[in-house]
């Protein structure tokens, strides 16, 4: 009798599913979600997540690969470091294979040098297609590469960098500092996570829309909007890891979470085009003399506002829908436009929660970290208060400049470093569209899905040292400057033609909430927390982070 790998093999070669040679045992098999060969059982035990395959005519049973929800991306990353190539290839027993790489060389190899033969995979595209439409996330080839351009364009702009300095500064000092000292004054214990994704928030689709949802004012009631991409974004990315034919039998009942995607889909899009058709009117005024210029000019920094007052570099039949009053310019179309603000939205809120997540868990067990950060912004503020008194300026301490942040060195390399050990986007996957050969010889055929993962990059001790598991920011530091590494190892934002568009943002904003609060306050984590990763879009602390908040004066080491 045939064992179960040739079995396996034989079925996965029938569907063309570019599993790519033979199955060994070595292969790591990682997710089963649609086993529907019926000669086989599948056991699966909750607690662990075990998956039994079990050969039902013999009662023979293999234990193929065990995974605890829990524990995934270090079950990958060991298997990582066991292998000379750092890469090894996953099963997903829904039918195809993706090869998982934490080689730097493969890693510029997929991004740059062959970048046109990794293009985003299936499994994005059809799960968050409703949300993100055709905007840059998902998009390949010329839709990518028009939004890219422009998009690009407007990220290098002073005006666009001193727009998103003001607003975040701005939420950070009138919302998210005294809502903390109020906090702090009744010694109540908060989520500190969920007080970062609620600032995220607002300081995105401020940047994103010029809309302001108020997501830290809890005076206020909560915004529909906030709400519903909320749910958007949850139901999208549960839909990656559910089982593929329940998922069609919903969208086809139209039921369950699918239901409530549809219904989330519907106010998101509602709220986007109400925007939309509010600004188009006023550049239309604008464009008549009905209205003054220069007033709107000042409000209208917003990414919305910068792309649609863009004329269309290259016809093409998605951006424009049709020619009237509001198109006059060749502008984009409305739902080309929604699509963009989404993407950013998307983007710019859960990267950056989860990297301040877990950069003030790591300070709160490397109370030596924080020490010298606070020494080093201290030293900041002595200069500045010396020149502000010789020109008789006031800057509020929690107030940072574009220039003073650039001079927080020791502030960036910690940062980094907590991005190493915890990237918000813990592994990123593309699809081969031809066969290929990766620089450490690992074939890869047609079809094949392929991953960068910067989890394990981090944790490789190849790449890192011995030390790679410590939080250290000195090891980005050469005579006190930060030294940045080769985005190909450090690949947190991605690299080559597609890296990280917001990255500069990410880290002012990362910057300046860590500066702005650690002048303030000191935060406690209770002892015996222990933090695991949730697994969504992106890398979020399991059940949020638990802190108290305390003034300055308190003393975390007595
Ligand atoms: C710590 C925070 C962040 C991290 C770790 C991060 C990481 C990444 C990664 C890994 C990608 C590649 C995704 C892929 O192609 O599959 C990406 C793309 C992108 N990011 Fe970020 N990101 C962060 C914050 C932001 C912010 C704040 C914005 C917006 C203001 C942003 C805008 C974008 C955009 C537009 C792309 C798509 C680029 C393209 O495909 O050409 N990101 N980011």
């Amino acid at each position: 009798m045939s064992s179960l790998f040739d079995h396996l093999n034989e079925k996965f070669k029938s569907k063309k599913m570019g599993l790519g040679g033979v199955l060994t045992k070595e292969d790591v098999i990682v997710i089963t979600w649609t086993l529907t060969m019926q000669e086989y059982g599948l056991s699966i035990s909750l607690q662990q997540l075990k998956i039994k395959i079990c050969e039902v005519n013999t009662n023979k049973s293999y234990t193929i690969s065990g995974w605890n929800a829990n524990n995934m991306l270090d079950y990958m990353t060991d298997y990582m470091k066991n292998q000379s190539t750092m890469t090894i290839r996953t099963m997903f027993l829904g039918g195809f294979s993706m090869y998982m790489t934490a080689n730097p060389e493969n890693v510029e190899y997929i991004l740059k040098t062959n970048f046109e033969n990794y293009q985003k995979g299936f499994l994005l595209t059809r799960n968050l297609s409703n949300l993100l439409g055709d905007g840059i996330f998902l998009a390949n080839g010329e839709k990518w590469k028009l939004q890219r351009k422009v998009a690009s364009h407007e990220f290098t702009s002073n005006s666009l960098r001193n727009f998103m300095h003001d607003t975040v500064q701005a939420e950070l000092n009138n919302r998210l500092i005294p809502l903390l000292a109020k906090i702090c004054s009744v010694g109540a214990s908060i989520d500190l996570q969920d007080l970062f994704m609620r600032f995220a928030f607002d300081s995105i689709c401020k940047l994103g829309f010029g809309v302001d949802p108020a997501c830290l004012d809890f005076s206020l009631p909560n915004v529909k909007f906030a709400q519903a991409f909320d749910m958007a974004t949850a139901i999208s990315a549960d839909r990656i890891l559910s089982f593929p034919f329940i998922l069609k039998l919903k969208q086809a009942l139209n039921v369950g979470s699918e239901r409530k995607l549809h219904e989330a889909m519907c106010q998101i899009d509602d709220f986007a085009m109400s925007v939309i058709h509010t600004r188009r009117k006023q550049l239309v005024d604008i464009a008549s003399g009905r209205t003054n210029s220069e007033n709107l000019e000042d409000q209208n920094m917003d990414l919305l506002s910068r792309f649609m007052g863009l004329p269309v570099q290259e016809k093409d039949s998605s951006t424009v829908e049709h020619e009237d009053e509001n198109h006059k310019q060749g502008a984009f179309s409305d739902g080309f436009l929604r699509d963009i603000v989404i993407n950013f939205i998307l983007a710019g809120r859960d990267t950056t929660s989860a990297g301040l997540s877990w950069f003030f868990w790591l300070l709160s067990c490397n109370r030596h970290v924080e020490d010298t950060i606070r020494a080093e912004i201290a030293k900041i503020v002595k200069f500045r208060v010396h020149v502000d008194s010789k020109e008789g300026r006031d800057n509020p301490s929690t107030s940072f400049t574009y220039e003073e942040l650039k001079q927080m060195h020791y502030l960036h390399a910690a940062v980094t470093e907590s991005l190493r050990l915890y990237p918000p986007v813990p592994l990123d996957g593309k699809m081969a569209l031809e066969d290929d050969v990766l620089p450490d010889g690992t074939h890869i055929p047609k079809r094949t899905g392929v991953a960068y993962h910067p989890y394990a990059m981090g944790r490789m001790e190849k790449l890192w040292g011995d030390d790679c598991l410590e939080f250290k920011p000195e090891r980005w530091l050469k005579d006190g400057v930060f030294v940045p590494e080769s985005p190909y190892k450090f690949a947190v934002f991605q690299a080559g033609p597609r890296v990280c568009l917001g990255k500069d943002f990410a880290m002012l904003q990362m910057k300046l909430v860590a500066a702005g609060l650690l002048t303030q306050f000191t935060f406690s984590v209770p002892e015996n927390f222990k933090p695991t990763y949730a697994l969504s879009l992106t890398m979020p602390i399991k059940n949020g982070l638990p802190v108290r908040v305390h003034p300055l004066t308190y003393r975390h080491d007595l």
